[in-house]
Order: C-alpha cells, then sequence, then structure tokens
C-alpha cells in the first residue's frame, strides 16, 4: 500500500474492510423533530419515572414490550393496546413500553432494527435510525412514554430526545464507556446486574454513571469530539438474576437494596422478570411477575420496578425464519398479550394491597 494523504500509515486498518459516512444527528432530527407535544410526554414522564424511583411517587414502574422490535407495524399495534391498559392503571403503575432497538449478543447474532432493519445482513443503519425514530414518535403520538437500552456510544444522539427511560444491559454495565454514556443522558437509566450474578458492578455502575466524566464522543454535527457531562443522579439498579440463577426472591432483593442504600441510593430497585429470573421461559416469566405481585400486595418494600418481556404472541422465533410469525418475538421468548393484561392489572392489584398493608 502506498503512503498518501487519504492513506497516512500501512499499519492500521487492516482489518477494516470499508467506512462510509453516517447521516449526522442534526440531519436526522431535522427531518423527525419530536415536536411540542412529544417533548412535553417525554419531560413529564422523565420526571414520574425519577419520582417513582426515588420513592417520592408510591406507584410501580413497569417497563413492558418486546425483547427487541423488528417489525415497526406490529411494535405500534401492540404500543396501541399498551396505551389503552396503561391509562386503565395509571393510578397504581407508570406504564413505560420497552423499544429495544439495539440487541447485545452473548456471541454473534441480529443485533437489533437500527444494525439491521431488513433482518438480512444488509446492515442499512441509515434506514435502522430513521425507521427507529419514526417508531419512536408513532409511540409518543399514543401517549406512551418509551424506554430503550443503549448499546452503542452514538447511537442515542439519533433517538434519545424522545427516550423517558434507559437501560445499560448485563454485558455492558461494567464499561467504562456505557457509564461514561449514561453520566450525560437526560433520562433515568438502570444498569442491569451482570451475567454472572454480580450485582455490585451495577451499583458501581450508578455511581460512576453519577459523576462528571470527559470522553470521547461525537457532537450533534457528527464531528468526534471531547465530551463533557455533569453527571446523571437518576440511576437504579435492575435485577435479572445470572449464570448462578435468579435474583427476584426477598432476600435478593433485600440485599441490593441494602448496596444500593449504603452508596447513597434510594433503596429501592427494579426486577425482571425476564432473562435469567426466568430462564429465559415465557411461561416461568409470567410466573414470576404474579409471586412478584403477590409480595408487594403482602406490603414487600424495595421493588420501584418491574420489567416484563412481552408481545402479541407468546414464545420466539428464529429471525431466519422463511416466514415470520407477526407478533413473536425474533430474539427471547416474550409472553403473550392476553397474558401481560393479566400480569399488568395484577401488579396494579398489588400495588394498591401494598398501600392498605402499610
Ligand atoms: O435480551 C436479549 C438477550 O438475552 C441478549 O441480547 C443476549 O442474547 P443471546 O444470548 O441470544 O445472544
Ligand atoms: C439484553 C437484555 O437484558 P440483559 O442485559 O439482562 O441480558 C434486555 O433486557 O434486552
Amino acid at each position: 500500500m502506498t503512503i498518501t494523504a487519504e492513506n497516512p500509515t500501512q499499519t492500521a486498518d487492516r482489518r477494516v474492510l470499508s467506512y462510509s459516512a453516517l447521516p449526522t444527528p442534526n440531519e436526522i432530527l431535522g427531518e423527525q423533530p419530536l415536536g411540542e407535544a412529544r417533548e412535553a410526554l417525554v419531560e413529564r414522564s422523565r420526571t414520574e419515572i425519577a419520582d417513582v424511583l426515588a420513592g417520592r411517587d408510591d406507584r410501580l414502574l413497569v417497563v413492558v414490550g418486546p425483547c427487541s422490535v423488528h417489525d415497526p407495524e406490529a411494535a405500534l399495534d401492540y404500543a396501541g393496546r399498551l396505551a389503552t391498559l396503561a391509562e386503565e392503571v395509571s393510578e397504581d403503575l407508570l406504564i413505560v413500553m420497552r423499544v429495544y432497538f439495539e440487541k447485545p449478543r452473548t456471541t454473534v447474532g441480529w443485533k437489533g432494527l437500527i444494525n439491521d432493519p431488513a433482518l438480512d445482513g444488509s446492515y442499512d443503519i441509515p434506514r435502522g435510525l430513521r425507521t427507529a425514530r419514526k417508531l419512536l414518535l408513532d409511540v409518543l403520538d399514543l401517549g406512551l412514554p418509551v424506554g430503550c437500552e443503549f448499546l452503542e456510544p452514538t447511537s442515542p444522539q439519533y433517538i434519545a430526545d424522545a427516550v423517558s427511560w434507559g437501560a445499560i444491559g448485563a454485558r455492558t454495565t461494567e464499561s467504562q464507556v456505557h457509564r461514561q454514556l449514561v453520566s450525560g443522558l437526560s433520562m433515568p437509566v438502570g444498569f442491569k446486574n451482570g451475567t454472572d450474578g454480580e450485582v455490585q458492578v451495577a451499583v458501581d455502575g450508578c455511581r460512576s454513571a453519577a459523576s462528571r466524566h470527559v470522553f470521547f464522543g461525537t457532537d450533534a454535527e457528527g464531528r468526534a469530539s471531547v465530551v463533557e457531562t455533569a453527571g446523571n443522579t437518576d440511576c437504579h439498579v435492575i435485577l435479572r438474576g445470572g449464570s448462578g440463577g435468579p435474583n427476584h426472591d426477598t432476600g435478593s432483593v433485600a440485599s441490593a437494596v441494602a448496596s444500593v442504600a449504603k452508596v447513597g441510593l434510594p433503596g429501592l430497585v427494579m426486577v425482571d422478570a425476564s432473562h435469567a429470573n426466568s430462564g429465559k421461559s415465557h411461561e416461568r416469566q409470567a410466573e414470576v411477575v404474579s409471586e412478584l405481585a403477590a409480595r408487594i400486595g403482602a406490603g414487600e418494600q424495595g421493588i420501584s420496578g418491574v420489567m416484563i418481556e412481552s408481545f402479541i404472541e407468546a414464545g420466539a422465533q428464529s429471525v431466519e425464519a422463511a416466514e415470520l410469525v407477526y407478533g413473536k418475538s425474533v430474539t427471547d421468548a416474550c409472553i403473550d398479550w392476553d397474558t401481560t393484561e393479566d400480569g399488568v392489572r395484577a401488579l396494579a392489584a398489588g400495588v394498591r394491597g401494598g398501600r392498605r398493608a402499610e
């Protein structure tokens, strides 16, 4: 290879096949602006979520929706149903729809709608960003706040203005890059415990994200930049179980609550009914939701939120299937819509019971 202004070195990029420029965040935001009404919903719901997570609002936060979005039409169909249910239970539950576009894989696999919107290895990321943003705006138009996992450090620039709650997953909770990212995010964020079940890494994530950081990033014009953040004090821990088994039981919740309280965070955690807390079985997930509802109803303290993986149809299908079943997950198994309604109503009844038990 000849050294030129375009190729100033022979020793870098030996394994990079290509670069192609993305649209800038400002271009995408200009094409699809949030607008005043949606902005008001995002602002209001972020405050409400922060209040629930800090114990200033006695409702339960329920983050519920598909494991991943692969079909925006089915996700919006689901959102319409959830918006009606959210209204029904709004005295007791604060419902946020899981609208997950970025999937962290254990090894390899489809990495979500932003990375590969056609699900076929064509990796049209600009289209993925536009499709994801359009869906977020459509869900907000139904009056539902949205929650996302943030995985790529630059993707929030394109969508985060429309997001009311964020998550850092079990595979990245210990990553400095993700903690720095959270320190600049404008919404409350949950850190999952590690895949091995270790909760302290999530507590450490909350502490790190609460601090000021200076790091590499990109600005709204897509320029490589030095980013300085103020820190995000609205962070919390999510118990999702681990390789040693579940951690949704009363003892594990109490132990996690003690760990967060020890570092000065509100003594509350979110419990994920799925992942290692259900052994990725949607049938077991429904049982975990019922157990949590019963415990909250009996007056158990310490749980401020519940996460549920739910879609229109039960279970999961391979993303490579020739004919995809409408409304069925292509990643982790989800509970179906009827089971979701039952579970959400049980949690609402649990919150009412818990208030009486006080
Ligand atoms: O929530 C989704 C999955 O649990 C996570 O992305 C890991 O998936 P994988 O083990 O199938 O790669
Ligand atoms: C990937 C997820 O979970 P975890 O990080 O707990 O595996 C998820 O919630 O989609």
